[in-house]
């Protein structure tokens, strides 16, 4: 379980201060999946970089079980991140020098927890197999993510975090991409935290919450 106790964040600008978190509360229960909605610069990003371990907060906490990410140092939310978060964004973020095949290999390597038989359900699930030996520069956008979903899940993170992971799909292709997502995460303990402008995605998710004003409704 992963939860976000009276949270505050604000950045440094020239103008001083920006304060963007002002108090956030979340619980995050293993298996569940929240959509995480708010306008354009109300923070969502900031809020899934703070339980991603990439950024800290100011005051406030973030815990999963007996680990405190606001107490760790950067060598323990590195080895945080590598071994409990999946991430995934917008524009895919595949590593371009590398077959689709080690792509999807590549968090689960660097876990310490490559299985081949989960990859390869993971493969042929996400409809990867025909695939496996091309560079993702000769893949459509919605199979570049339907591999950036699988190289998250074949590490089997706690929590897998998405940033508007379908905003670059259309709509039918968005619709698939997240049919396949939901349908796998029923088959693990996987936490799901998607940011989405979309209605129609949220709606899919089983929570939503919006921020506005720095808090969550
Ligand atoms: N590193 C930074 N330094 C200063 N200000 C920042 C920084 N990162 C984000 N901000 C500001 O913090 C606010 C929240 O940004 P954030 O990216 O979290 O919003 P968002 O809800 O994800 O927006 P969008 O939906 O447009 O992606 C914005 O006003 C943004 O300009």
């Amino acid at each position: 379980m992963l939860q976000v106790q009276n949270v505050f964040k604000s950045y440094l600008t020239p103008q001083g201060p920006l304060p963007v978190l002002q108090g956030i509360d979340l619980t995050l229960k293993p298996g569940s999946s929240l959509a995480l909605m708010g306008e354009s610069g109300s923070g969502k990003s900031t809020l899934l970089h703070l339980i991603a371990g990439l950024d800290k907060v100011d005051s406030g906490s973030i815990s999963s079980g007996e680990h405190r990410l606001d107490r760790m140092n950067e060598a323990q939310l590195a080895n945080w991140r590598r071994t409990e978060i999946g991430l995934v964004f917008q524009q895919y973020n595949l590593i371009g020098s590398l077959r689709i095949e080690d792509n999807l290999a590549f968090q689960a390597r660097l876990a310490g927890r490559h299985d081949p038989r989960w990859q390869h359900h993971l493969v042929q699930r996400l409809g990867l197999g025909e695939l496996l030996k091309r560079y993702p520069e000769q893949l459509s956008g919605g199979q570049q993510q339907r591999v950036a979903l699988g190289r998250a899940l074949a590490a089997q993170p706690k929590l897998l975090l998405a940033d508007e992971p379908t905003g670059s799909l259309d709509e039918a292709t968005s619709d698939e991409v997240l049919r396949l997502l939901l349908e796998l995460l029923d088959d693990t303990p996987t936490t799901l935290l998607m940011v989405t402008h979309s209605q129609r995605v949220a709606a899919r998710l089983a929570e939503r919450v919006v921020l506005s004003s720095g808090r969550l409704t």
